[in-house]
């Protein structure tokens, strides 16, 4: 199991446009249209998928909201940290 970041840590690694909010690290994405986001979802959808680690996702109207945390180690790893950077690549 994914051992907890300290606080340092979480800082030092959060990558630009994420920031965090108590046990999680969130980014909000925006879009042109709201189809755009939508298969933004699909994409993340499916990254998520291969390293079976999952954000929670909030679709707004041309935003798309995203926030991570490593359930099994009740906060902040190195696995949130690795798909935030997946997540990005995919924006
Ligand atoms: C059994 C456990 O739910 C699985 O190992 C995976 C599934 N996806 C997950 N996603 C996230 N965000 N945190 C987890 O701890 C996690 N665990």
């Amino acid at each position: 199991m994914a051992d907890r970041l300290d606080d340092d840590e979480i800082e030092q690694r959060l990558p630009d446009g994420w920031e965090r909010d108590g046990d999680e690290i969130t980014r909000t994405y925006e879009f042109d249209d709201y189809l755009k986001g939508i298969s933004f979802v699909t994409d993340i959808g499916e990254v998520a998928e291969e390293e079976f680690h999952h954000p929670e996702i909030v679709v707004g109207y041309k935003e798309v909201e995203v926030r991570l945390t490593t359930h099994d180690a009740g906060g902040i790893t190195d696995k949130d940290m690795r798909l935030a950077d997946l997540f990005d690549d995919e924006y």
